[in-house]
C-alpha cells in the first residue's frame, strides 16, 4: 500500500484536533482504527475554528467497483458534521443528514472533509459539509444537528 499522508503539515494554521478528548471514545465507527483497511483519518482545526478532516477510504469502504461505497460516504460526513458542530460549543445528535454524491470517490485516495457551522436558532445547529480533493468535489451535504436536554446528556455518559 502507498504510503497514506493524512497530514496538514504544509498548511499552516491547522493544528490536529482531538476528537475523543471532546465527545469520548465512543467515537470509533469512522474514525477509531488508524491502520485498518477501512477508514484512516485525522481531524485539524484553525484558529477560526473550521473544522477538517483528512480521509483515506480503504478497500473495505468499496462500493461501485474501486470506488466508495455511498453509506461509507454519509458515514463520513454524519461523523464529521456532527463533530463540527460539537467543536462549535453544541452538543448534538444529527437529526437530518442531506447529501449529494457528486463524482464517484476513487478507493485507497485521501480526501479532504470541510465543515462550517453555518446557523444556529433554538436547538436546530445548521452544518455544512463537502468532501474535495483539489478542485474536484464528490459530495456535497447539509446536515441538521439537534442538541441534546441536559438529562438526555447525562444518560449518554
Ligand atoms: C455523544 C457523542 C456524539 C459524537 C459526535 C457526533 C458525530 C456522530 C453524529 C451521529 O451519528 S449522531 C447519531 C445519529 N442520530 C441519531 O441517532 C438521532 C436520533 N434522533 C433523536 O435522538 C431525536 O429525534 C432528536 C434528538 C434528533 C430530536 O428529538 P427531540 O425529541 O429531542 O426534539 P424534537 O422532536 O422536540 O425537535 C426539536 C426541534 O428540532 C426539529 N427536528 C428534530 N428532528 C428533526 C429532523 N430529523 N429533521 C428536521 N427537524 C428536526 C423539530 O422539528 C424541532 O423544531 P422546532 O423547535 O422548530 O419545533
Amino acid at each position: 500500500m502507498t504510503d497514506i499522508q493524512l497530514n496538514m503539515d504544509g498548511e499552516p494554521g491547522w493544528e490536529p484536533f482531538d476528537a475523543p478528548a471532546l465527545v469520548g471514545a465512543s467515537l470509533r465507527f469512522v474514525s477509531g482504527d488508524r491502520t485498518g483497511n477501512r477508514f484512516r483519518m485525522r481531524y485539524f482545526r484553525n484558529a477560526s475554528g473550521e473544522l477538517v478532516a483528512r480521509v483515506w477510504f480503504g478497500p473495505e469502504t468499496e462500493g461501485p467497483p474501486g470506488h466508495a461505497h455511498g453509506g461509507s460516504i454519509a458515514a463520513v460526513l454524519d461523523e464529521v458534521l456532527g463533530l463540527a458542530a460539537w467543536a462549535a460549543g453544541y452538543p448534538i445528535v444529527v437529526g437530518n443528514l442531506n447529501i449529494h454524491f457528486r463524482h464517484l470517490l476513487p478507493l485507497q485516495t485521501v480526501v479532504q472533509v470541510d465543515s462550517e457551522v453555518v446557523a444556529a436558532a433554538g436547538r436546530k445547529i445548521s452544518v455544512r459539509g463537502r468532501i474535495v480533493l483539489g478542485d474536484r468535489i464528490f459530495a456535497e451535504a447539509d446536515c441538521l444537528c439537534i442538541t441534546l436536554p441536559e438529562e438526555q446528556r447525562r444518560q449518554l455518559g
